[in-house]
C-alpha cells in the first residue's frame, strides 16, 4: 500500500508540475504576440471595424508627432481659451443630460461665457497620446454646421471635452417635443407634442437638412475615418439662436470601446453592421437618411431613440405607404399647407430613402446627397418666390 501511495504522490507531482509548465509557456507566448502586435500596430482592427470579438477601434487621425498636455490644464483649440480647469470646475453648472458616453453640463465662465463641458465615461482602448491627438485632429475640424470644439482635458480619472452652448438645444426636442412628454406615446406623428411648442415649419426643416448634409460631406471630405461621424441622429444636431443646425459628437468611434459603441452608436444599428458586421461611409450616408426621415414625417426613428422613448421603423414604414400609393400620409401634417405636399418634399422623401437603401452600395456619396439638398432648397425658394 506504501509503494501504491508513493507512485500516486509522484504521479500527482508530475502532473501539477507539467500544468504548472504549461501555464507559464502560454503566458509566455501570449505576451510575445502581444508585444509583436503592438510593434506592427495591428493590435486593433481598423478604423471604424470591429473584430469579431466586437474589441478595439483604431484611432485614424494620428500624426506623428506627439501631443503632450501639460498636468491639470486644459488644452485648448483655437478659439478656446481664457479660462482654466479650476475655474471651469468651480463655475455653476446645470446639468443637460446623461448620453451614452457620458453626461453634459452647462457652465458659465468669464463671467458671460456659457459653455458644455461633456464628461466622457469609459473612453477606450486608446492611450492618453492617442486621445490628445485624436481631440487635436478633431478640433481642426471646422465648417459652419460643425459645433467647434473649444477644448479637451484627460486624466486618468477624467476626459472633458468642451464646446460652446447652442442655446436652441437639439433637433430631436425640436422635432417631437421634450422627450419626457413622449414617454408615454407611441412615436406616431405629433405624438406627445406640447401645445406650447413652435411649430417647426418646412422651411426650418429643409435648412436644417442642408445644413447637415453640408456638415457631413465636409467631414467625409477630410476625415480618413471609415465611417467619419459613426452616430448622427437627431440629438447629435444641436440648433443656435438663429437655429442654424450644428453637428456634434463626430470622430468619436475610435475612442469608444467597441463593445460599448456597438450597442450605443447608430452606425451598429446599420443593415450592413446588422447582416455582416461592417460599417463605412456608407453607413453615414444611411444614419443621414434615416435623419431626412425624421424631419419629413415628424415620427421618432428606431435608430435615434433616446432611452424610454419608442421609436419606429420609418424606412420600411415609409417604403410600403410608396409602394401602397399613401405617400402623402408620410409627412409631417404640422408643415403640410392645404395638406399637400409640395415637389420638394416628394424630392426629399426620395433622397432619404435613397440613403436608406439597404445595400450601401446602392446609396449616394455624401457629396452625391449634399449637391441634391442644394437643389431642393433652391427650388423651393424659387416657388415661394413665384
Ligand atoms: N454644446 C451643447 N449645447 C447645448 N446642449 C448640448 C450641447 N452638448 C450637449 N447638449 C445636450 O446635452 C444633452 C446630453 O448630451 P449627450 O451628447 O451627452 O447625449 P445625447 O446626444 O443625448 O446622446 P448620445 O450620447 O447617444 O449622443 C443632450 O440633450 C444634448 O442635446
Amino acid at each position: 500500500a506504501d509503494t501504491q501511495l508513493k507512485t500516486l504522490l509522484v504521479a500527482i507531482f508530475v502532473i501539477v508540475d507539467a500544468l504548472v509548465l504549461l501555464i507559464l509557456l502560454w503566458t509566455i507566448y501570449v505576451f510575445c504576440r502581444r508585444l509583436k502586435a503592438k510593434e506592427t500596430g495591428k493590435e486593433n482592427p481598423p478604423p471604424g471595424e470591429v473584430n469579431e470579438k466586437g474589441e478595439g477601434v483604431r484611432c485614424e487621425e494620428e500624426e506623428e508627432d506627439a501631443v503632450v498636455q501639460e498636468p491639470g490644464k486644459i488644452t485648448f483649440a483655437k478659439d478656446g481659451g481664457g479660462f482654466g480647469l479650476e475655474e471651469l470646475l468651480k463655475a455653476s453648472a446645470e446639468g443637460l443630460g446623461k448620453g451614452s458616453f457620458g453626461s453634459c453640463y452647462k457652465a458659465m465662465v468669464d463671467d458671460a461665457r456659457m459653455v458644455v463641458v461633456k464628461r466622457l465615461r469609459g473612453v477606450g482602448p486608446v492611450t492618453k497620446e492617442e486621445f490628445l491627438k485624436h481631440m487635436r485632429s478633431l478640433s481642426a475640424m471646422e465648417h459652419p454646421n460643425l459645433l467647434p470644439l473649444l477644448g479637451y482635458y484627460y486624466s486618468s480619472t477624467e476626459k472633458l471635452v468642451i464646446s460652446n452652448y447652442a442655446c436652441n438645444g437639439n433637433l430631436f426636442d425640436r422635432i417631437h417635443g421634450k422627450i419626457a412628454d413622449l414617454s408615454s406615446k407611441p412615436y406616431e406623428t405629433g405624438g406627445g407634442r406640447r401645445a406650447d411648442r413652435i411649430p417647426f415649419s418646412w422651411s426650418s426643416r429643409l435648412q436644417v437638412a442642408q445644413g447637415v448634409a453640408q456638415a457631413m460631406e465636409f467631414l467625409h471630405l477630410n476625415m480618413r475615418s471609415s465611417v467619419p461621424h459613426g452616430n448622427l441622429k437627431a440629438s447629435n444636431v444641436l440648433l443656435d439662436e438663429s437655429d442654424k443646425p450644428l453637428v456634434c459628437d463626430h470622430g468619436l468611434v475610435p475612442l469608444i470601446p467597441a463593445s460599448l459603441a456597438v450597442n450605443r452608436m447608430v452606425c451598429y444599428k446599420s443593415p450592413e453592421y446588422q447582416h455582416n458586421r461592417s460599417v463605412s461611409r456608407k453607413t453615414d450616408v444611411w444614419s443621414y437618411g434615416c435623419l431626412l426621415l425624421e424631419l419629413i414625417t415628424g415620427r421618432v426613428a428606431a435608430t435615434s431613440t433616446p432611452g424610454g422613448v419608442r421609436g419606429g421603423e420609418l424606412c420600411h414604414w415609409v417604403n410600403r405607404a410608396v409602394r401602397e400609393e399613401w405617400t402623402g400620409e408620410v409627412f409631417d401634417a404640422e408643415f403640410l399647407v392645404h395638406k399637400r405636399a409640395t415637389s420638394g418634399m416628394i424630392m426629399l422623401l426620395k433622397l432619404a430613402l435613397w440613403c436608406c437603401e439597404q445595400s450601401p452600395e446602392k446609396r449616394p456619396e455624401m457629396e452625391e446627397v449634399a449637391r441634391e439638398v442644394e437643389r431642393i432648397t433652391a427650388g423651393e425658394t424659387d416657388a415661394e418666390d413665384d
